[in-house]
């Protein structure tokens, strides 16, 4: 029996393309027929890549739209509502990788650990001696924008470090970690912040010069949430001019090209957009996205659907 056929959007890596292969014919754009974009009832795609209302329309037999990953700010969600079309992600099954990687960028900035590496390898010890100093994480004061599922994960993680963490976001949880309904008077009150809220127009460039400022000379601003969160251009400028202290990239906005000028930094350490890049993780979002596609292609409902 042949397998459904789905419209692919980006690339996949191996396991999450061989798993979603066990069940659908993967067809990417380049490769559709024309009798293939009718009758297409199920389109998989990942966080970076765009569904625009442009491309929902050139697919009248669309049922679902799943996407391999959590975030979903690139795809016209409402567009697709309007047409009956669900839309589903994959939350939850990548929170451990994303905290992970949030806390390993944070300790590789405050340690200096790229730079340390590149000292090694140059033999730059050998000739100049020590390693510049760096910071120690027990102690300092993070805050955590986007108290959600993954900013959870980080704050369970950080905690054993002997920090102390508040948090950023549009509802005071009532937990033990402080609550600042203002992000720059949580950004003055702390040495570091990890931004983990979701993307899209209602959080672009809530991380601005004023917040950046009130961090300080000192501080430092860990991303691994979406590129558009944070105004790249007063971060840069801050950076040069040293009234923020350094910063730990995994988005940018303009991936899969990173801003130039961040390059030419030493306080900072750039990562892929790999925050949910492990294995087992990719593997689950596939499993997820496979469940989603299964399930609304059934006529049931969908196990985990855009709020
Ligand atoms: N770097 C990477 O590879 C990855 C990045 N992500 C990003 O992380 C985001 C968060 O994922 P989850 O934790 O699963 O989502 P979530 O929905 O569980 O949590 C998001 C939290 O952000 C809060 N929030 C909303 N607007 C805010 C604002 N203006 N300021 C501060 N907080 C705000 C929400 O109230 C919520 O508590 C995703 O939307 C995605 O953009 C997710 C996975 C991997
Ligand atoms: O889940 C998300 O929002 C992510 O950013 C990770 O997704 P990706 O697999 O990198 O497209």
């Amino acid at each position: 029996m042949s397998l459904p056929a789905l419209l692919r959007i980006g690339a996949f890596p191996p396991v999450a393309h061989a798993l979603l292969s066990q069940h659908f014919t993967l067809v990417p754009p380049e490769e559709a027929s024309d009798a293939q974009w009718a009758a297409f009832q199920g389109l998989v795609t990942r966080s970076n890549q765009r569904v625009d209302p442009a491309l929902i329309d050139r697919l009248p037999a669309l049922r679902v739209i799943a996407t391999c990953g959590v975030g979903y700010d690139g795809i016209a969600v409402d567009h697709a509502r309007a047409r009956g079309v669900q839309v589903t992600h994959t939350p939850g099954v990548l929170d451990t990788a994303v905290a992970e990687l949030a806390v390993g960028l944070l300790l590789a900035l405050l340690r200096r650990l790229p730079a340390a590496d590149a000292f090694v390898r140059s033999d730059r010890w050998h000739r100049e001696g020590a390693f510049p100093l760096g910071a120690s994480l027990a102690g300092k004061r993070v805050g955590i924008v986007g108290l959600g599922r993954i900013g959870r994960a980080i704050a369970d993680r950080l905690a054993p470090f002997q920090v102390s963490l508040a948090y950023h976001g549009p509802t005071d949880q009532g937990l033990a970690l402080s609550y600042y309904p203002n992000l720059a008077a949580m950004a003055r009150d702390c040495d570091i912040l990890i931004v983990c809220c979701p993307g899209g127009a209602r959080t672009a460039g809530i991380i601005d010069a004023e917040v950046l400022a009130a961090l300080g000379p000192r501080g430092a601003l860990v991303n691994v949430s979406r590129g558009s969160v944070v105004d790249e251009a007063a971060l840069v400028q801050a950076l040069q001019a040293g009234t923020l202290g350094a910063a730990a990239l995994d988005v940018f906005q303009t991936e899969p090209t990173a801003n130039a000028a961040l390059l030419a930094l030493e306080q900072v350490v750039l990562a892929p957009h790999i925050g949910s890049a492990t294995e087992e993780t990719r593997l689950a979002m596939a499993e997820l996205a496979t469940a989603n596609l299964q399930a609304v292609l059934a006529g049931k409902p969908a196990l985990t659907p855009v709020p």
